[in-house]
């Protein structure tokens, strides 16, 4: 049932021989030709203008959009050449072809600075190679984390494992339980993108008009999904025993693992793509168009340059001139001061206790805002019930969040071994995400070099965690005051808790001198601090159940 095939090249990164490379890529040729066999016969050249060409047919649509994608996001430049000469020769046929509609894979970071699959570095290069073989494409989230290739290797591989590979759940559960998750956000873009693999292994099409129409055993998941996302504190072992125990549609131990997992790895990544303004694919609704271009003739070799829609709009950092325009060098003398205090004051144990506390109900407090900006599209809110279900609906009442110590119940101590024990090798591979994201450095801060960053790099993770509860006993909450400030926590607040409100203002007003690249470092760290979060509270909970 698995696909072994392309899991074997996966499970050996690194050690990839000529052969399966050779393999893949004969498959994409193979898949090419199939889809110009598919085009058929070209329809005859129509009286218009050739330059605005006749409109091409349905089915045409979907495979000239898919040649589209394929000419700017195959990593295989041979491939990518082939598929413009056959949009080239389809156009000359005075069939009108698609050009992409955005600005690039993010909203937010120009087209420009995102690494272009054809200018990227050996390992970038075999990494985006890896997951094109896998998946037949390169998604904008790839491209966008290929910023940093080491994290980009290590979430390919957990992502590709928990959908792919051997494991308690059925491939079309698997995506469905992927939607179910993205829907809670309303991340139309993850969501999209699983209703098509579902649909591909074989799911009911029934299923995708609501929840409803799911299996009961997938109906029971929604509670627990409801919970992880907006308020994980609250799951109890009763929510775990209530699934464990429902007769014929029970789900096993190893199962509900899996699908735990799967849940908090699709929320953290609702998260992500909001965080970084991720566009929809190029060959998926809303990423192409056929119409012509207002002003000027579209030419087919603007796919090739990455030039179908000019970004004409300066980059607003670097260029700050108000006072915030030293935000970096502020940022890195109070990381030298609280360095140095650090070795003269101890404060006592309450005092600590109390920092925690009062960081934990301010957190409460930050505003998210601009809320007017999103409202859920109908078809997506289909899929679970209960949108009221947010994060804003208990943190205006001001509910209380427990604290959760660390000490009690950690990952490294006990969550991952419990995920090791019941789906064996996910465990280790999240562990080495984990850790991957939380030591990533580059030891830069914008334009400044040799800079140590772990002091900031931990005030954004344990910040997380102190929204959810989280504490860590050795660790002064009194520093996040001093090194993140207030456009940061309302982004890091509302991309973590709210990320369908997550706007471009947003990502623009927080350390407005930091490098695009720096703001998805920065994303990383929250999304997989969102994860840890709430595989925490759900790991707690079955540990609980099961003792
Ligand atoms: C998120 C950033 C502060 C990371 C920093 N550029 C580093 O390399 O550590």
């Amino acid at each position: 049932m698995q696909d072994q095939e392309s899991s074997g090249r996966w499970d050996s990164l690194g050690s990839r021989d000529a052969n399966s490379r050779i393999e893949a890529m004969e498959n994409i040729h193979l898949e090419v030709m199939r889809k110009v066999e598919a085009i058929g016969p070209i329809p005859a050249p129509a009286p218009s203008p050739p330059a605005s060409g006749s409109p091409p047919s349905s089915e045409l649509n979907h495979i000239l959009a898919h040649l589209l994608m394929l000419s700017k996001r195959c990593p295989f430049e041979d491939v990518r050449e082939r598929c413009i000469r056959l949009l080239q020769s389809v156009q000359d046929l005075g069939v009108r072809i698609p050009r992409p509609l955005g600005n690039g894979p993010s909203r937010f970071i120009p087209e420009k600075e995102i690494l272009q699959v054809s200018k990227v570095d050996a390992r970038t290069q075999s990494i985006f190679e890896d997951a094109f073989a896998a998946l037949g494409r390169l998604d904008n989230i790839s491209l966008v984390m290929g910023f940093h290739p080491q994290y980009l290797e290590s979430f390919l591989r957990t992502q590709h494992y928990l959908l792919q590979m051997d494991g308690p759940l059925s491939l079309h559960y698997r995506h469905y339980i992927g939607i179910m998750a993205a829907a809670r956000h309303q991340c139309s873009y993850l969501v999209n993108q699983h209703v098509e693999n579902f649909l591909h292994f074989g799911g009911d099409p029934k299923w995708l008009n609501g929840l409803g129409e799911a299996p009961q055993k997938l109906q029971q998941l929604g509670e627990l999904n409801k919970i992880l996302a907006h308020r994980p504190w609250l799951l109890t072992k009763e929510h775990i025993e209530r699934l464990l125990k429902a007769e014929e549609h029970s789900w096993s131990l190893a199962e509900l693992i899996h699908a735990v997992v799967l849940l908090t790895h699709y929320h953290s990544l609702a998260s992500f793509t909001f965080g970084c303004g991720i566009m929809p694919e190029i060959h998926c609704e809303g990423g192409h168009t056929f119409r012509p271009p207002s002003l000027s003739q579209y030419c087919v070799c603007d796919i090739a340059n990455g030039n179908g829609h000019a970004n004409h709009h300066d980059d607003p950092f670097g260029n700050e001139v108000s006072g915030k325009g030293r935000c970096v060098e502020v940022l890195m003398e109070r990381m030298k001061q609280l360095q140095e205090c650090r070795d003269d004051e101890e404060a006592s144990q309450e005092e600590m206790a109390t920092r925690f506390e009062r960081e934990k109900t301010e957190s409460m407090l930050v505003v998210t805002a601009e809320d007017e900006e999103c409202v859920p599209p109908r078809d997506i809110s289909r899929h679970f019930e209960d949108p009221s279900y947010g994060y804003k609906d208990f943190s205006r009442r001001g509910e209380h969040v427990p604290t959760f110590r660390v000490q009690d119940y950690s990952w490294e101590d006990h969550g991952f071994s419990l995920v090791n024990r019941l789906y064996p090798d996910v465990g280790q591979m999240l562990d080495e995400k984990f850790q991957m994201a939380y030591n990533l450095t580059y030891n830069t801060m914008a334009t400044h070099k040799d800079v140590d960053t772990s002091m900031l790099r931990r005030a954004i993770w344990n910040y997380i965690h102190c929204m959810f509860g989280i504490r860590y006993d050795d660790y002064d909450y009194g520093e996040i005051n001093q090194l993140l400030d207030r456009s940061f926590k309302i982004y890091i607040k509302t991309m973590v808790c709210s990320p369908e409100k997550t706007t471009k203002r947003m990502y623009e007003s927080f350390w407005r001198q930091f490098q695009h690249s720096e703001k998805v470092h920065v994303n990383l760290l929250l999304m997989e601090a969102r994860m840890q979060a709430e595989l925490l509270y759900a790991l707690r909970a079955i540990t609980r159940y099961m003792t």
